[in-house]
């Protein structure tokens, strides 16, 4: 099992400091969610560990190597990435496309051994796309193509996977699935969400990014506060526990006006057309 450290992680874009100097570490094994605001930067930092974006500062450590240092072959063998500009082109096939995770460990033109096909066909029935198996990758819905694109990372064998908000476009079966398989991995797994919920019944820890700053890292319960959302999303919560698993839950109402703002009495809703009275 592969570790994940960002030891003073910057990363620009069009000359624009977007990530300031980040620290974070994920122990081997563990679901680590980037939570925060809207343009916060959790995929620019994320990118960093992808290798799609060099930091401009700063150095990703997988398994303690520099990735920086890896080959391109070598840190695709150890990172996956599941993420939302990965989306194929090419109308392939879902096998295919699954396929296409063994790449990083192949040479040259070779074939798919049967261990591979195995993992292909296992990681496809984990994912819930073994029927989708002939179909065009471009022809399916955007909950199904996810689906696909994980099944591909998990083929790929890393020891790192990152996720950039993979619950989107999920039924709620599907997002319970997903970050279920996500726990059962045992991979290192980073997955930027923007669902609190999801987060905390999924991820080990948690780092709350603003501004491109980490404002608090820990168990969903030390970062996911009142106090805290308030403060960084601007939003007015109750937390409370989840009745079975003892997880923080965030709730909220429509009518809770933002921090600051003077509260008066919520407006009664109207009543629905066709409700009985
Ligand atoms: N190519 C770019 N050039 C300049 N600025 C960019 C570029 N891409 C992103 N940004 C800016 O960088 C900031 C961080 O973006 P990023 O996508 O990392 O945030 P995020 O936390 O993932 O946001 P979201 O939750 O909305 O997906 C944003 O202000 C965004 O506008």
């Amino acid at each position: 099992m592969t570790d994940l450290t960002l030891d003073k992680l910057s990363a620009r874009l069009a000359g624009v400091e977007i990530v300031h100097a980040l620290d974070l570490q994920v122990g081997a094994g563990q679901v680590f969610g980037l939570v925060g605001p809207n343009g916060s930067g959790k995929s620019t930092a994320l990118r960093c560990v992808y290798r799609a974006l060099r930091p401009s500062g700063g150095v990703v450590r997988v398994g303690g190597d520099d990735l920086a240092r890896l080959t391109a072959r070598e840190s695709a063998r150890r990172v996956a990435a599941l993420t939302q500009d990965g989306t194929a082109d090419l109308d392939l096939t879902v096998a295919d496309v699954v396929a296409l995770g063994r790449v990083p460990h192949q040479r040259g033109n070779s074939r798919l051994t049967e261990h591979e096909h195995e993992l292909c066909r296992s990681a496809m029935a984990r994912t819930d796309v073994t029927h989708l198996a002939a179909r065009g990758i471009l022809s399916l819905s955007g909950g199904e193509r996810q689906r696909v694109l994980l099944a591909r990372a998990l083929v790929q064998e890393p020891g790192v996977l990152v996720l950039d908000e993979p619950t989107n476009h999920l039924d709620l079966r599907h997002q319970i699935e997903l970050l279920s398989h996500l726990r059962a991995t045992n991979l290192t797994v980073v997955v930027v969400l923007h669902d609190l919920n999801l987060a905390a019944a999924a991820c080990d820890r948690l780092g709350l990014l603003a501004d491109g700053r980490l404002v608090a890292a820990g168990t969903p319960a030390q970062v996911l506060t009142p106090e805290r959302i308030a403060q960084v999303y601007g939003v007015d919560v109750t937390v409370t526990e989840h009745p079975l698993t003892g997880d923080p839950q965030v709730l909220f109402s429509l009518d809770v006006p933002p921090p600051g703002e003077a509260s008066g009495p919520a407006a009664p809703r109207p009543a629905l057309e066709g409700n009985p009275t």
